[in-house]
């Protein structure tokens, strides 16, 4: 069976021709696996041009995260406002975020450039808490910001069952809680809120619950049985973000980013003593539909 009625592929410019641009507001993972990194693999891959404001510089690897070091709020508010004057995006995507300060850098400019909010160019927003290691990357006095700062600008917002726990207090063990997260979440100000199910561990499943304040849409794939999905997370969000720059809606974008993070988790490889990231260099000389194997 089909992952869902996506899109094979973005379409990609021709040669010479200058490609869709998005805008990633993310960490760096000197591990490769995660944050900027996997956003830059994913959208080279789709055939994006991705512009970075970089937030923080992690020391991380396979086996966790040990430590990082922020980038100041005014570094991030330029790099933003550089790029969006000169270069122009169709989309943007906040991954690490890390405080409180940084999160106010980036709503106050992204709210001058039009990102997210009632502004022409959508904002998908990765809350990222901590690592799946469990390595915190957000200062725990910035949570509320996050709830009451940035969600109102989202027009996704894409949190795993932990962030959820955190965000809303919600514990997701099912497919009834997973839509009273995703309720809740909508209620926070987020135009959509996407509740992944990738950490419902007991199922065989992973579904994601998409929510606009009055439908759910569900888009579930059997489990890859794979230890090596660090920088899922990333990539669905990638994936969200590249297709809203295309012009999809957000209904077509979660289908295509669902089919994305699937195919890169089938195609993960292991790498270090720990975690290993999922793949999307399967792009390199593969389908999308391949998914069905
Ligand atoms: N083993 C798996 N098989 C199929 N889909 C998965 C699997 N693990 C995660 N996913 C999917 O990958 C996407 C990311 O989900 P997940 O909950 O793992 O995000 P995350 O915890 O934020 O990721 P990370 O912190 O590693 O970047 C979701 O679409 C989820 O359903
Ligand atoms: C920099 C960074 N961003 C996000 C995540 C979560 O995947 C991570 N581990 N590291």
């Amino acid at each position: 069976m089909p992952v869902a009625p996506a899109p094979d592929l973005l379409p990609i410019a021709a040669d010479g021709q200058t490609p869709v641009r998005v805008l990633t507001i993310a960490g760096s993972d000197s591990g490769g696996g995660a944050g900027i990194q996997a956003d830059m693999r994913s959208f080279a891959l789709m055939g994006v041009h991705a512009c970075v404001a970089v937030t923080a510089v992690t020391v991380q690897n396979s086996l966790g995260v040990s430590g990082y070091q922020e980038i100041t709020p005014q570094i991030v508010s330029d790099q933003i406002r550089a790029v969006v004057g000169d270069i122009g995006i169709g989309a943007a995507k906040t991954g690490m975020l890390a405080s409180s300060a940084i999160i106010e850098a980036v709503v106050t400019t992204c709210t001058e450039s039009g990102i997210g909010g009632a502004g022409p160019i959508p904002l998908v927003v990765d809350p990222v808490c901590a690592s799946m290691h469990g390595d915190p990357l957000l200062a725990e006095d910035a949570l509320d910001d996050l709830r009451t700062r940035l969600f109102p600008l989202a027009t996704v917002v894409t949190p795993n069952l932990d962030e959820v726990r955190l965000i809303t207090g919600i514990d997701v063990v099912d497919a009834q809680s997973q839509r009273a997260a995703a309720r809740a979440l909508h209620a926070l100000g987020a135009r959509w809120a996407l509740v992944k199910g990738g950490h419902l561990r007991s199922r065989d499943h992973s579904p994601d619950l998409l929510f606009d304040g009055a439908e759910y849409l569900e888009v579930d794939h059997e489990r890859i049985d794979t230890p090596h999905d660090h920088g899922a997370g990333d990539t669905l969000a990638a994936g969200l973000t590249a297709a809203l720059a295309h012009g999809y809606s957000v209904p077509d974008a979660f289908r295509f980013a669902k089919a994305w993070v699937t195919r890169s988790l089938t195609a993960a490889y292991p790498l270090g003593g720990g975690h290993g990231p999922v793949n999307p260099l399967w792009r390199l000389t593969g389908t999308l539909a391949e998914v069905d194997r």
